[in-house]
């Protein structure tokens, strides 16, 4: 089994990191338009070997001949945004890389499954889409496993309650309008909303649709550990098969109300990519929600399409 990660910057090599820990695939390629970083970070990652104990052999590079047949690949190439700009800022230098990121990938490695990273992720994942010609189910972004561990790392700081006993789910476009579900929310198999103050609990969610912004203004760039820890999580539940149920930006063919376009709501992950995209039954206000949301991925999109036009 081979990964592939493109962007060897904060992102990609810690899903590089994340995933050679994990011990789970033989080899994982490290990409970069600047060479030099990525051949010193693999092999500073293949250097940790022996500490952390695991086989993986990692590679870097510029040149995509190193990807060549990867079962996975992991596009974090792109700008990431300053203080003062929103995520959509990004679009128009993040779609000229992420297309002639994905053209070299579908090229060395077509049967591969691309899970994208770079921003604004709904919209950069229907980008890799269109330039790699590949079916649906091998394309997706990695946002609302970052979105969700957010929610779940302030419940767990609300609640002193463990992080292994909040589950929850999130839906929607990475960004404001993402969508929180309370009603989908427990902890230790409780309904958070029998824990937690509706008010207090609203002041959680909005912290969370905000939880990007909020380290980019502390730190003056974006956040890393947890993004990168996000896509290997998903690049585990499809090297191992494992069909775990994740959000995940998916292409949506009429599900809650939405199609031709990649947008948060959970997927059955596993060999092939996306085997379903489940179906949560929504009450109006989430509906109302979900569809505010792909109202701003739609428009994102055609922003896309005029500047590509
Ligand atoms: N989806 C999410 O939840 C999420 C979370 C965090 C960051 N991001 C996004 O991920 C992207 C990367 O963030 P980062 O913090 O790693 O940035 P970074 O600047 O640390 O790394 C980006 C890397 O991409 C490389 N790069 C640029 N153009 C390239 C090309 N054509 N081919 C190969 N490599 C190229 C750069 O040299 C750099 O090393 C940003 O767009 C950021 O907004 C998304
Ligand atoms: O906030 C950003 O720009 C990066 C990423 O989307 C995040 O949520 O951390």
């Amino acid at each position: 089994m081979k990964v592939t990660v493109v962007g060897a910057g904060n992102v990609g090599a810690t899903v590089a990191e994340c995933v050679a820990r994990m011990d789970i695939v033989q080899n994982i390629a490290l990409i970069d338009i600047n060479a030099g970083v990525a051949q010193g970070k693999a092999l500073d990652l293949m250097e940790s070997a022996p500490i952390h104990g695991f086989d993986t052999v990692i590679e870097g590079g510029d040149d995509y001949s190193i990807t060549a047949d990867s079962d996975v690949t992991v596009i974090t190439a792109g700008l990431p945004r300053k203080p003062g700009m929103s995520r959509d800022d990004l679009l128009k230098v993040n779609s000229d890389i992420v297309s002639s990121v994905t053209q070299q990938v579908a090229k060395h490695s077509p049967n591969t499954i691309i899970i994208v990273v770079s921003n604004p992720l709904d919209v950069m994942t229907y980008v890799a889409y269109m330039e790699s010609g590949f079916p649906s189910e091998r394309v997706m972004g990695m946002a609302g496993v970052l979105d969700t561990a957010r929610y779940r790392a302030f419940l767990k700081m609300e609640t002193g309650a463990s992080v292994r006993d909040i589950n929850a789910m999130l839906l929607g476009g990475h960004g404001d309008s993402m969508t929180p579900l309370p009603r989908f929310t427990t902890i230790g198999s409780q309904p958070v909303t029998d824990l937690i103050s509706e008010s207090r609990l609203d002041e959680i969610i909005e912290r969370t649709k905000k939880g990007g912004g909020e380290i980019v203004k502390l730190m003056g760039t974006s956040a890393w550990y947890a993004p990168g820890a996000g896509a290997a999580e998903m690049v585990e539940a499809i090297i191992k098969d494992s069909n775990r149920i994740l959000p995940a930006a998916a292409w949506v063919t009429g599900q809650y109300g939405l199609e031709d376009m990649f947008i948060g709501v959970p997927v059955r992950l596993g060999k092939g990519g996306v085997k379903e995209v489940v179906e949560l039954d929504l009450n109006d206000k989430e509906k109302a929600d979900m569809k505010a949301s792909g109202d701003h991925v739609r428009e994102v999109i055609g922003a896309y399409k005029n500047l590509s036009a």
